[in-house]
């Protein structure tokens, strides 16, 4: 039998879209900009994600539709000769009067968020925390090589495809900087993320020994977690917060302010423009996250999260050690003394935390610590009465809802992202 094609080899969708006739399985997520659904129509032979964003002439969509726009442009930027396994690709887009519409390969792992919500104690194992920042660290360097720096690193975007590996979601906020000008390392330390037949793990040895326990502890504990039907979080923190028009001239220092708030560096809380260091900086944050369940400038509002951004230091909890360091120098306020700062991810796939990974090797592993169960998918046709037709979706959403409207001002946009975000923090 021919051997299936490694997951993060490019497919395409065969037949275009036709959005009029398109059913969905299931709605997969609603971010701010758009609503994102499980469509498996036999006539394209993949199940696959797809992203609708409503065309307006409201203000606040055609923002919507603009970043709509540069995400499609992004995808298929990503979807070039050299693709990379921790990012997706575009496998077909659509547009008419009234929508825009992309498809991607859906990942039915669900986020990292999600997963982390999964865990004893909502943290992931050492072990699991370098798999993962191992992926993420190569996503990023794909980006920052192709010139395009992301800018909302966060747990809610980091989904899990069916094998287990990760990829990185939602790059409207992403912006093209000049490309990082890196003082390259002689070629043979070049590492190449092309499939690497043979081999079927990521560590070293000595190292495979130690972590297996970490990783084995892992298993069960999902699993069971899987059984008791936890309710999926939602995408907790939404960003962005702009207070600037985004500047997409190539080359450019990128000014606008925008980001998750626990997740904003401090030279963007200063407004100093920012560079692919924001990147490290939010790879810190997230690093944090996974090691203790929070994040380490959390505030009690916006003012206080970036006071703390600005001014406090990290605390860790119990012995320092590896995963402590590298945190600690991606978490430096100065940007330019940031790890990742000189010679972007190669500093940082230096660093002592990674020192038995084998970098090129990472698609290869065929234990990662977690893999979707078929079931997660949900793709067998377990429509809900017919499926969910896209149009009449949308429709539903515009049409008024029953309750007068009140009286008072609605909420500005970033005070209600912070309040779906706690609420969803709160459901588990
Ligand atoms: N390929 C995919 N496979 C499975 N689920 C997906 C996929 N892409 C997106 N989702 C789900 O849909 C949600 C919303 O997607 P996405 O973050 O891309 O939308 P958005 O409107 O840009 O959101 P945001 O408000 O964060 O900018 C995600 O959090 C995720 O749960």
């Amino acid at each position: 039998m021919e051997k299936p094609p490694p997951e993060h080899c490019l497919q395409v969708l065969t037949t275009d879209l036709n959005f009029q006739n398109l059913r969905a399985i299931k709605v997969l997520g609603k971010g701010a900009m758009g609503t994102v659904f499980l469509v498996h129509d036999p006539a394209f032979g993949i199940p696959f994600a797809l992203k609708v964003v409503e065309k307006s002439t409201l203000c606040t969509k055609f923002e919507a539709e603009r970043r709509a726009r540069w995400e499609i442009q992004v995808l298929n930027k990503l979807s070039g000769s050299s693709p990379s396994p921790f990012l997706p690709h575009l496998l077909s887009s659509f547009e008419n009067s009234e929508f825009l519409a992309w498809a991607v390969p859906f990942c039915p792992g669900g986020d990292l968020n999600v997963l982390r919500h999964r865990q004893t104690d909502r943290v992931f194992s050492p072990a699991v925390v370098r798999f993962y920042l191992a992926e993420i660290v190569c996503a990023l360097e794909h980006l920052h090589d192709m010139g395009i720096v992301y800018r909302d690193l966060k747990p809610e975007n980091i989904l899990v495809q069916q094998s287990g590996h990760v990829t990185l979601t939602d790059f409207d906020l992403s912006r093209t900087l000049r490309k990082p000008t890196i003082k390259t390392l002689p070629s043979s330390t070049h590492h190449n993320l092309d499939h690497q037949p043979g081999s079927v793990d990521f560590m070293d040895r000595s190292q495979k020994k130690h972590n297996r326990r970490n990783m084995s502890r892992w298993f069960p504990i999902a699993a069971s977690n899987e059984k008791k039907g936890l309710k999926k979080a939602k995408s907790a923190r939404v960003s962005p917060v702009s207070r600037r028009k985004p500047s997409f001239v190539e080359g450019e220092r990128s000014n606008s302010f925008v980001g998750t708030d626990e997740y904003v560096s401090p030279e963007v809380v200063r407004g100093d423009g920012h560079e692919f260091a924001v990147d490290w900086w939010a790879l810190g944050i997230l690093s944090y996250e996974m090691l203790y369940g929070t994040t380490p400038f959390k505030g009690r509002n916006r003012k206080e999260t970036f006071r703390n951004v600005l001014m406090k230091q990290p605390e860790f909890v119990g012995k320092r050690n590896d995963l402590t360091d590298l945190i600690e120098r991606l978490l430096e306020k100065d940007p330019t003394r940031r790890l990742g700062f000189q010679r972007g991810a190669r500093e940082i796939k230096e660093h002592p935390f990674f020192k038995a990974v084998l970098w090129d090797l990472l698609t290869e592993v065929s234990r990662p610590p977690y893999i979707p169960s078929r079931d997660d998918g949900d793709t067998t046709g377990k429509l809900t009465a017919g499926g969910v037709d896209i149009r009449e979706y949308f429709q539903n959403l515009r049409a008024p809802a029953s309750i007068p409207p009140s009286p008072l001002p609605s909420p500005s946009p970033s005070p209600s992202h912070e309040g779906q975000r706690n609420s969803s923090l709160t459901e588990f």
